[in-house]
């Protein structure tokens, strides 16, 4: 249970888990049942055999499922998982659910009895299982995963403990189940039939940590790629026997475990498992969000190591067998000469031969060239910089510039009429932009050996300053600009150890907006601001430089309005100005030097006019002569910047 987030699986109520269970059970027009011995317990409910009243001794038994009314499942009337079973159960995997209702206390759902999980037998084999039969259960659970997405749902909670087999000593001992519904979630909508949105929610987590996916760390919305990635860590699991993020505790746990699973390549994961395992996970861990993974090329991987007999498998790998589709009298005339037929649920079970027709084709044979690899294990820290269109204007870049360098070029700023628009720091030396964009009426600076000095901040508040640009050194010095002449009505912030972002889920209904952010080492500070100017606002949080999620957001009219970096994590703010500007261009750019002497840049800044480069101050002056302005296809400026992990 340790692995659950508390928030949304919470330990079994003690009221209902103690509320005496009925002696006999029937609903919604069942059968009446006697309850026999309990076969487990979850988060939400109690499961017990059920055996009919009245039947002979070789009636069928049932598993009947228990959610005490008071749980926090059933605060709005029947367990949610029963919505899930109407649509998913008896689907190829799925048990079957016979009958549900309420009796006294408790909601019931009478369903197919299964036998041990995966996590049971590998447990009770001393920890290990044969690669063959975690092969088998690869195909199978793919094929059962393929099912469920296949009528618009995700599991949300893939783990060893979620397989179970049919009963022992029994013709269904070899089948493999998928259990426990209660986390699924749509990835397309019904009525439209089109895929959910994208969204992230840094601070919401739904399922178990140690077979999460990242994005679902993250907190992503689910989609089908979240499945397949928990698959590849159960398949991992039951083959090494452990995970190399197993073994974290406290209160940042999510942290480290999702840190480890981007730091760890599946090479890495995979060195003590077949080929085709390493390639599963290569595979999973570049699906996009909205991408159909395709399960028949997944399961095709696994062919080789499986006996191509499936009589002889240890597992069923019926659902990957089954062909649907209908054949002609003759071409089934034809087939009876040469393979073993089964009519079962409708379909025709091509024995055989349908193992072979499927390609052996790898995923970088059939794609033409290698996947990207994403998880490398080897972090990069770059520079990350934002630029806007703007109408032409004086922009300054400083870097590599000393505390003591710092009021020179402020000043010498001030005097031209340019006021400090963004600030980073990288190895402790600050980076300024200044330009004559801000709108400002007035600025004050305060380098303060602690990150965010209070005590100033709130002087100048009282003056009427606001916050408008922060950055923090690694030694944890930092460096606040005020300015006056914003639009914010009101601030806040907030310095913590680890991304708040339930101070900020808290701030946004408040009505404030990210304006600024800063790190200094692990550490972050967050300024929130009334009257920013924004009308919606959501944060992309990632160990690498979250570029899919970056664009599905621009594809709904957001821009990054906020960046900051620690040498894990970045974090872009992005919001919906409330009056659009002229040109929403936006251009990010990750370079390992400043980017002022970075390729694409250079682009922008030589046809832009003249500069002046002094190396050994780090002093750039841009110099804009009006007949270049009209022939600018691009005005961009920087807008934000920081720097910090960002790709592996
Ligand atoms: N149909 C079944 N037949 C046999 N055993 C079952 C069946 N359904 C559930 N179990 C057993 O009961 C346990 C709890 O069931 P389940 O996972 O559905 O409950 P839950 O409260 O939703 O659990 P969780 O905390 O994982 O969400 C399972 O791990 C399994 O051992």
């Amino acid at each position: 249970m340790d692995e659950y987030d508390s928030g949304k699986r919470p330990e079994p109520e003690d009221e209902g888990s103690t509320a005496p269970l009925p002696e006999k059970v029937t609903v919604g027009g069942s059968p009446t049942y006697r309850i026999d011995r309990k076969l487990g317990k979850g988060g939400f409910g109690q499961v017990f055999v059920g055996r009919r009243i009245g039947a002979g001794p070789g009636a069928v038994e049932v598993a009947l499922k228990f959610e005490h009314r008071s749980s926090k499942g059933c605060n709005y009337g029947p367990p949610y998982e029963w919505q899930v079973y109407n649509a998913l159960g008896g689907s190829h995997g799925v048990p079957r659910v016979h009958f549900k209702g309420r009796q006294g206390d408790y909601y019931v759902m009478v369903m197919d009895m299964l036998g041990p999980s995966l996590w049971d037998v590998w447990n009770n084999n001393s920890q290990t299982m044969s690669i063959e039969m975690v092969a088998c259960i690869a195909i199978e659970a793919i094929s059962i995963l393929e099912k469920v997405h296949s009528r618009g749902y995700v599991h949300g909670d893939v783990k060893p403990e979620n397989f179970l087999l049919g009963p022992p000593e029994t013709p269904d001992e070899r089948k493999l189940y998928l259990v426990d519904l209660g986390l699924a979630t749509k990835w397309r909508d019904t009525s439209t039939g089109l895929h959910v949105e994208y969204d992230q929610r840094p601070d919401v987590f739904r399922g178990t940590m140690r077979y999460a996916s990242v994005h679902a760390h993250l907190g992503r919305t689910g989609s089908r790629r979240d499945d397949l990635e928990s698959l590849a860590y159960t398949l991992v699991f039951l083959l090494r026997g452990r995970l190399p993020w197993q073994g974290f505790q406290g209160e940042d746990k999510g942290f480290l475990v999702c840190k480890k699973k981007m730091a760890t390549s599946p090479e890495t994961l995979c060195c003590f498992c077949p080929q085709p395992f390493r390639q599963f996970v290569e595979y999973v861990v570049n699906l996009k969000f909205d991408e159909e993974p395709n399960y028949a090329k997944c399961i095709s991987l696994f062919d080789g190591i499986v006996d191509p007999n499936p009589y002889i498998r240890p597992i069923n790998t019926d659902g990957a067998q089954k062909v649907p589709f209908v054949i002609s009298f003759d071409m089934f005339r034809h087939l009876m000469n040469l393979h073993v037929l089964i009519y079962e649920f409708g379909y025709v079970k091509l024995i055989y031969q349908v193992g072979h027709k499927r390609g052996r084709l790898t995923m970088e044979e059939e794609d033409g060239q290698p996947n990207k690899k994403i998880r490398m294990g080897m972090p990069a820290t770059q520079w990350i910089s934002i630029y806007n269109a703007r109408r032409p204007m004086k922009q300054r870049y400083h870097y590599n510039v000393a505390d003591a360098r710092l009021s020179q070029h402020v000043d010498k700023g001030n005097e031209d009429g340019l006021f400090i628009s963004s600030v980073a720091s990288c190895s402790n030396l600050w980076a300024l932009i200044m330009d004559a964009g801000t709108g400002f009426t007035a600025q004050v600076y305060k380098l303060s050996p602690q990150f965010l000095d209070k005590e100033w901040i709130v002087e100048q508040w009282e003056k009427n300053y606001y916050i408008s640009a922060v950055a923090g050194a690694n030694n944890g010095s930092s460096l606040v600009v005020m300015s006056k002449g914003t639009q914010f009505l009101q601030q806040s912030y907030k310095v913590s150890d680890s991304f708040p972002s339930k101070w900020i889920n808290k701030k946004w209904r408040e009505g404030f907006y990210v304006t600024a952010m800063a790190t200094a080492g692990s550490r972050w500070a967050i300024v929130m601001s009334r009257g920013a100017g924004f009308s919606a606002q959501v944060i992309e949080l990632d160990f690498l430089y979250p570029s899919e999620g970056i664009h599905h957001r621009w594809d709904s009219g957001y821009r990054i309005t906020s960046t900051a970096a620690t040498r894990d994590q970045a974090a872009f703010v992005l919001s919906v100005p409330r009056r659009k500007p002229a040109d929403e261009t936006q251009e990010t750019l990750r370079t390992s030097a400043f980017p002022t002497t970075h390729v694409k840049v250079y682009s922008f800044v030589i046809i832009r006019g003249f500069y002046v480069f002094l190396p050994d101050t780090g002093f750039i002056y841009i110099y804009l002569p009006l007949f270049f302005q009209e022939k600018w296809a691009k005005n961009l400026y920087i807008a934000s910047i920081c720097y910090g992990r960002t790709v592996s």
